[in-house]
């Protein structure tokens, strides 16, 4: 049998766009979902920010890091960062639709629906964080690996200023020891 690749890339991929370019893809990917929430709510009674929901998520974090022998309080800083990248992403197309109507949604996705897409994202990203776990515990390399990941991302997915700026949101808490602190070292 074939050693199988880590989930979501290719030997060919992974070589392209680094070892962390299946994490940065599925960052990309749930900040894109952004969007979607944005357009759900737009035009709604519904906030932007939902600290009830956001529990759940981290919540359910938690327990599936514990789950899968991840750091639970490293996971949850990195959901954390996701949840606050998806509100930059919201804001910014509010302000945007606000200022130019015509560039609003006509149609409004069902929120349910994309929390669903949100909660598989919360696996799969889970997932690749425990396959990216040694190359992350790693400060230069995986630094390296980070940058190298998140700007062939960008670049590739055509990101705009906006989700730029929430894709550098989204990863201060990719490498370990991101924060310094002797703690986070272990
Ligand atoms: O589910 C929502 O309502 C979202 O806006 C998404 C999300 C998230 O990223 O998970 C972001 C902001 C909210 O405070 C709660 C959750």
């Amino acid at each position: 049998a074939v050693a199988p690749a880590s989930a979501g890339s290719s030997v060919e991929a992974t070589a392209s766009r680094g070892r962390l370019g299946p994490l940065t893809d599925l960052v990309i990917e749930r900040i894109r979902v952004g969007d979607d929430v944005a357009a759900s709510k737009f035009g709604t009674d519904s906030p932007i920010e939902d600290p009830v929901r956001e529990q759940q998520v981290l919540a359910q974090v938690r327990k599936q890091a514990a789950a899968a022998e991840l750091d639970p309080d490293a996971a949850v800083a990195f959901f954390r960062d996701q949840i606050t990248a998806s509100k930059v992403v919201q804001k910014g197309l509010f302000a945007r639709w606000t200022a130019h109507p015509q560039e609003a949604p006509t149609t409004r996705p069902d929120l349910g629906q994309i929390r669903e897409r949100l909660d598989r994202l919360t696996t799969d990203l889970l997932a690749e964080l425990k396959n990216t776990e040694r190359v992350r515990d790693r400060p230069v390399a995986c630094s390296v690996q980070l940058a190298l990941a998140t700007a062939s991302g960008a670049s590739r997915e055509r990101l705009d200023r906006l989700h730029r700026q929430a894709l550098k949101a989204a990863t201060p808490s990719v490498c370990r020891t991101g924060e310094g602190g002797p703690a986070a070292r272990r």
